[in-house]
């Protein structure tokens, strides 16, 4: 009886030997879930109205994958700019390491020579941890490099298990039970990557693999870890959905059934149903401690959870910033369009160039009495990017004014106001677009050109903090 465990069911109100509830699923042919998945039609999203109870951890944290799923979508960061990357991402997640974790690939002399240059930085978080191929070589890297855990695939759903790999769920389960073992065994902490988690049998195959994980995990007295990977972006939040799209159900099987600690649940989301953001959250409420997230979303086809969606996911949740410093995104966004060539589409919130600019004249009168109305919080204060008005032929004057004191970041004193004579002949030109029939706004390239051209011809500067 000593390594059973049991536990309270509430849904039965019994006491369960867990063992004995949750045997592997054998079966002979993969379950694709086609009442769910039917490739030539659209997925579907089936309710049962099972009630999961909300269990958010007391502390939750964010990891970051900007390195490894991040880096697999697109040309490989230079080791300088990875450097100055994670430096970022050390302020931003604060002293108290909210930005917990960010993976490395260890394939390359390239990728390791970024590893040992932000470990040489001595920083406590973002702890530099791994992504191996899952092989004794591989193993003996990571403890070579000093490194306490690594991240291995675990691919779990029968397209995987019968597709790709062509096991059986059996052969698979014991395949990777071999490897984590083997891992355990050189003292490495493993991070399961429970591949395509959403379209998996979690009672059949999940459960019964993580119940043996746990029992590795007391055998070696070592942390494993589960990450669960929504790869296709099926998962969905609503309350009553069935598993295995109900990233509720997921986590609150691995808590409760698998008896998996909050502290070593993780959620790694994909963005392919614009759900990545509030599956990440749902994924907190319901008792994972960690999200796994990538720089601006990008990873894999439509991307990750946005690391800096989540930062203000936190701070609405638990109603403060523990120590993250906001201003950071901005900086790494002007980092990525200045030094990496990547500019992030203009209307992504917190970082696109116009995620708070206002175009249309009635809401542009709005914002110009109070900005309040207009804008969704103290964006200079937590973003350095003071909310704009876009010009068009409704801002008059003082929409002129408005936009280049912002713009130019004119501190009082040096502000134009609607008499000075540059607004004057801005607004000039802009009268003249309209008549001649534009019905577009101007873009702010367009009027920094005219600007330009206005103060070279009055032979002012425009002196900002910018
Ligand atoms: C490769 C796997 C682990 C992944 O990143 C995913 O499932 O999205």
């Amino acid at each position: 009886m000593e390594n059973r465990k049991v536990y309270f069911d509430k849904h039965t109100n019994l006491l369960q030997l867990e063992e004995h509830m949750y045997p592997l699923v054998d079966v002979d042919t993969p379950n694709v879930f086609r009442n769910l998945f039917h490739y030539d039609e659209i997925p579907k999203i089936a309710f049962n109205d099972r009630i999961v109870p909300h269990s958010m951890p007391d502390e939750i944290w964010i990891t970051d994958t900007t390195f490894r799923d991040g880096q697999q979508s697109r040309a490989p960061y230079s080791t300088e700019q990875i450097v100055t990357l994670y430096d970022y991402f050390h302020k931003l997640g604060g002293p108290n390491g909210k930005i917990r974790q960010s993976e490395f690939f260890l394939y390359s002399k390239k990728d390791r020579d970024a590893v040992y240059k932000c470990l040489e930085r001595g920083y406590e978080f973002p702890e530099v941890t791994s992504w191996i191929r899952a092989s004794k070589k591989d193993f003996e890297l990571v403890k070579d490099i000093g490194m306490k855990e690594t991240g291995i695939l675990v691919s779990c759903s029968d397209y995987h298990i019968f597709y790709k790999l062509k096991m059986t769920r059996r052969e698979c389960m014991n395949h990777y039970l071999s490897v984590i073992r083997e891992c355990l065994e050189k003292g490495i902490s493993p991070r399961c990557h429970l591949e395509d988690i959403t379209r998996s049998d979690i009672y059949g195959f999940v459960i019964p693999f993580c119940l043996e994980l746990m029992k590795l995990m007391e055998e070696y007295k070592i942390p494993v870890k589960i990450r669960v990977c929504d790869t296709m972006g099926y998962g969905v939040n609503y309350p009553g959905a069935v598993i295995p799209r109900s990233i509720p159900g997921i986590i609150y099987g691995l808590r409760v059934h698998a008896g998996v600690p909050s502290e070593l649940i993780e959620f790694h989301g994909h963005n392919d149903f614009y759900k990545a953001v509030s599956n990440s959250t749902t994924a907190w409420l319901y008792g994972a401690c960690g999200v796994n997230c990538s720089l601006f979303g990008i990873g894999e086809r439509t991307g990750n959870t946005p690391l800096e969606a989540m930062v203000f996911e936190y701070a609405q949740l638990r109603g403060t910033l523990d120590g993250m410093d906001t201003t950071v995104i901005t900086d790494l966004a002007e980092y990525y369009e200045k030094e990496i060539g990547y500019r992030v589409p203009s209307r992504t919130p917190f970082v696109g160039r116009n995620f708070n600019v206002t175009r249309a004249g009635i809401h542009a009168d709005g914002l110009l009495k109070n900005e309040e109305i207009y804008n969704v919080f103290d964006t200079d204060k937590f973003l350095k990017r003071p909310p704009l008005v876009a010009v068009s032929n409704t801002s008059g004057l003082a929409g002129i004014a408005h936009w280049i004191n912002t713009y130019f970041r004119l501190p009082e004193g040096k502000q134009v106001d609607k008499n000075t004579e540059l607004v004057t002949m801005v607004k000039a030109w802009v009268d003249k677009e309209y008549e001649e029939g534009r019905v577009t706004v101007l873009t702010d390239d367009e009027l920094l050109a005219v600007i330009d051209d206005a103060c070279r011809q009055l032979g002012i500067e425009l002196t900002g903090e910018k």
